[in-house]
């Protein structure tokens, strides 16, 4: 069967409501990519079917290899799918757009600019007017907390202070869409879960509809509204768990355990 969508699925992908917001803000459709290889082409994603409404947290977890980044890479727009469609409140995604903000697990930030410029980056590329610019860089250096280092270079910082500066400079230019391939694969236990308190915060204040890749079961829970599990060889999403829990959450209570087993058996399966 293929894999394209037709005029008429294409048009259910995201009805809006009566608020007139889509009820669907990503939506992924038979998507699949090959890579081609010495022994012929790798499907790496075999047909992902996966709705993402406004301001949800999909946190994406699954073994390494099964297609994880490849899929938050079709989403951003970095890359196409072989077939089927990715779309973002209902329009095809066909290259990278400002409305879609990426935080990569290296910081992937400019080391010769300061924290400071290395936040206003994106907000002098849309050629804002210098005051604006300043108003929203502070703003930004208050949010994660780093105005002590405004004027410090990368190399003077630590590992979560840099992950710091690509949260913000990714959330200075206000993006409807946050897509996060492991941010906090690379800190300690402290540092990460300190930070993932600030993303939630900044979502909560934000509203933001956030696609969140992790290896960990804890804190794909913690984060998530839904965990989504993939599955390797083809990636295939095998299940996706409602995480109903209040937030902040009790990563020790009984219901976020029996949650843990239960996304773990399915990350086992
Ligand atoms: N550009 C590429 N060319 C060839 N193969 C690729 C390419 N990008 C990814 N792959 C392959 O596709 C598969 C999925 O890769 P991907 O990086 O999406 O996995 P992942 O789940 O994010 O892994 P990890 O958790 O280790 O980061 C892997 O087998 C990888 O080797």
């Amino acid at each position: 069967m293929s894999a394209e969508p037709t005029a008429e699925t294409a048009a259910t992908l995201t009805p809006a409501g009566l608020d007139g917001r889509p009820h669907c803000m990503i939506g992924c459709r038979g998507v699949t990519k090959t890579f081609p290889g010495t022994g012929g082409d790798f499907v790496a994603l075999g047909g992902v079917d996966l709705d993402i409404a406004p301001d949800e947290f999909i946190t994406v977890l699954g073994p390494s290899g099964c297609g994880k980044s490849t899929l938050l890479n079709l989403i951003a727009g970095f890359d196409l799918p072989t077939a089927g469609t990715v779309s973002v409140a209902g329009s095809p995604v066909t290259g990278p757009s400002p409305d879609k903000g990426v935080v990569f697990q290296d910081f992937a930030l400019f080391p010769w600019l300061t924290v400071r410029k290395n936040i206003a980056y994106g907000l002098r590329e849309k050629r804002l007017p210098k005051a604006e610019i300043r108003e929203i860089v502070d703003a930004m250096l208050d949010t994660v907390g780093l105005e002590r280092v405004a004027d410090h270079y990368p190399h003077q910082l630590s590992g979560g202070m840099k992950q710091r500066v690509s949260i913000a400079r990714v959330l200075a230019i206000d993006p409807r869409i946050l897509l996060l391939d492991e941010p906090f694969g690379a800190l300690d236990e402290q540092r990460r879960s300190g930070l993932q308190d600030e993303l939630l915060r900044i979502w909560q204040q934000r509203r933001k509809t956030a696609v969140f890749i992790t290896h960990s079961v804890e804190e794909a829970i913690v984060l998530g509204d839904r965990v989504v599990v993939i599955a390797a060889a083809p990636g295939r999403v095998t299940a996706v768990v409602d995480v109903t829990l209040e937030r902040p959450r009790d990563r020790t209570s009984d219901a976020f355990n029996a949650l843990r087993r239960e996304v773990t058996a399915h990350l086992w399966s």
